[in-house]
C-alpha cells in the first residue's frame, strides 16, 4: 500500500505497570531489637489510558511507537514507607478511535469527544506490607503480599471520521466538488476517477451559526465489496455518519440503478448502513434542462431528492435545508439514540481480522515484550529484608 499521511488503522502493543510488592521488613533499632514487622506497601501500577485529542486527526503518531508501557510500582520499604505509583500513560488519539483486541477482535471501547478519557489497562495493585499484617501474622511475621502483575495487549486502533453527513458515490460523482462548494475544505478536484484517495471532512454552516460536518470519501464502484477500485475500507468513515448523501450525475443512462448498485455495496460491507437516511444528490444538473429534469424526476428512488450543481450553485441551498431537515428529523434523532453515537460496536470476525490486517499492512510482528517479567512475579520470594544494625 502506498504510504499516506492518513493512517487510520494502527496495531501497538501496550502494557501497564505491575504493582509493587509489599515490604517484609523486621524493623530493628539500636535498642528496639524486635521492633516487629513495619515493612510498607507496593506502590500501584501504572494504568493505560486512552484519551481523546481533537489536534489529531489520524492516527498516524501512533506508527512512530508501537510500544506503550506504564511505569511499574515501586516496592514498598522498611519504615512503613509505601513504593511510588508507576506513571501512567496517556495516549492520545483523534476523536472517533474505536479499540479493538488484536489477537481476538473483540471491540473494547470507542473514544469520541475531545478530553474524554477511556481506561484500557489497569496497572496491578501494590501488594500489601508486613506492617498490615503486624497482628494477623504475629505466626509469620515476615509475611508480606506480593503486586498484582500486570497486563499487556495487542490492540488495533480504528479510526472512524465522526461526521454528519456521509457522500456516497462513483467516482467522478462530484463528490469533492460539492464539498469544497459548500464548506472551506479544499479536496482535489479532477475530470478523472478515483481523485480522492483519502478522506476528508468539512464544515459547513447553516442558517443561525448551525452547522454540520460533511465527510467525502473516494468513490465507490460496483464490485467495491470484492476488492475492485478502492474497496470499501474508506466506508468505515460514513459508518457513523447519521446520514448518507447519495451522488449520481445527471448525465447518468440510469440514475436508479447507479444507485442500487451502491446501495447495494453499502448492504455488503455491513447491513446496518441501509439504517441511515439516505438523501440523493443528482449532480451536474448545470449540463440538464428543464424538461430533462422533469422526466427524470418521474424515476427516481423513494428518497428525498434535490437537482444541483456546484458549479453553478444550482441547488445547493435547497441541499442544505434538506440535509438540515433529515438531520434533525425525529427518526434521525431515534437512531442516533439507538447506535449511540452512531456506530455499530461489533466484535470482529477473526477470519476478517486477519484479512483486514494484512490489507493495512498491519500484520508484521510486533513483538509481546518481557515474557520474563511475568514470569518474574510467580517466582516472588518475601523479602529478606533486615537492617544491618548489629543485634546486641
Ligand atoms: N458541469 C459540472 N461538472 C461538475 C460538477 N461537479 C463536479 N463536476 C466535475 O466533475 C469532475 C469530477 O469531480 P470531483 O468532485 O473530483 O468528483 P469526485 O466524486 O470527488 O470523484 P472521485 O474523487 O474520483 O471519487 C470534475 O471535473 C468536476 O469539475 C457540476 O456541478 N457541474
Ligand atoms: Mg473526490
Amino acid at each position: 500500500m502506498a504510504e499516506s499521511n492518513f493512517v487510520d488503522y494502527v496495531k501497538i502493543y501496550c502494557r501497564s505497570g505491575k504493582g509493587g510488592r509489599g515490604s517484609a521488613h523486621m524493623r530493628r533499632a539500636k535498642y528496639v531489637p524486635n521492633g516487629g514487622p513495619d515493612g510498607g506497601n507496593g506502590g500501584r501500577g501504572g494504568n493505560v489510558y486512552l484519551r481523546g485529542n481533537r489536534n489529531y486527526w489520524t492516527l498516524l503518531h501512533l506508527r512512530y511507537d508501537r510500544h506503550v508501557f506504564a511505569g511499574h510500582g515501586g516496592n514498598g520499604s522498611k519504615a512503613r514507607s509505601s513504593g511510588k505509583d508507576g506513571e501512567d500513560k496517556y495516549i492520545d488519539v483523534p476523536c472517533g478511535t474505536v479499540v479493538y483486541n488484536a489477537e481476538t477482535g473483540e471491540y473494547l471501547c470507542d473514544v469520541t469527544e475531545d478530553g474524554q478519557v477511556v481506561l484500557l489497562l489497569k496497572g496491578g495493585r501494590g501488594g500489601l506490607g508486613n506492617w498490615n499484617f503486624r497482628t494477623a501474622t504475629n505466626q509469620a511475621p515476615r509475611y508480606a503480599q506480593p503486586g498484582e502483575p500486570m497486563q499487556e495487549m495487542m490492540v488495533i486502533m480504528e479510526l472512524k471520521l465522526l461526521a454528519d453527513v456521509g457522500l456516497v458515490g462513483f467516482p467522478n460523482a462530484g463528490k469533492s466538488t460539492l464539498l469544497s462548494a459548500v464548506s472551506s475544505a479544499r479536496p482535489k478536484i479532477a475530470n478523472y476517477p478515483f481523485t480522492t484517495l483519502e478522506p476528508s471532512l468539512g464544515i459547513v454552516s447553516y442558517r443561525d451559526n448551525q452547522s454540520f460536518v460533511m465527510a467525502d470519501i473516494p468513490g465507490i464502484i460496483e464490485g467495491a465489496s470484492e476488492g475492485k477500485g478502492l474497496g470499501l475500507r474508506f466506508l468505515r468513515h460514513i459508518e457513523r455518519n447519521s446520514l448518507l448523501l447519495f451522488m449520481v450525475p445527471g448525465d447518468t443512462e440510469d440514475i436508479r440503478k447507479e444507485y442500487e448498485i451502491l446501495l447495494n455495496e453499502l448492504a455488503t460491507f455491513n447491513p446496518e448502513m441501509l439504517d441511515k437516511q439516505r438523501v440523493l444528490a443528482i449532480t451536474k444538473s448545470d449540463l440538464l434542462d428543464e424538461e430533462l429534469i422533469q422526466m427524470l424526476s418521474e424515476n427516481l428512488p423513494d428518497v428525498p431528492h434535490v437537482f444541483i450543481s456546484s458549479v453553478t450553485g444550482m441547488g445547493i441551498a435547497e441541499l442544505k435545508d434538506v440535509l438540515w431537515r433529515e438531520l434533525n428529523s425525529e427518526s434521525n434523532k431515534l437512531q442516533a439514540i439507538t447506535d449511540q453515537s452512531r456506530i455499530v460496536h461489533k466484535n470482529k470476525d477473526l477470519n476478517f481480522l486477519q484479512n483486514e490486517l494484512k490489507a493495512m499492512g498491519e500484520d508484521e510482528d510486533i513483538q509481546f515484550v518481557d515474557e520474563e517479567e511475568i514470569e518474574d512475579l510467580d517466582d516472588f520470594e518475601y523479602e529478606e529484608d533486615w537492617d544491618d544494625e548489629p543485634q546486641k
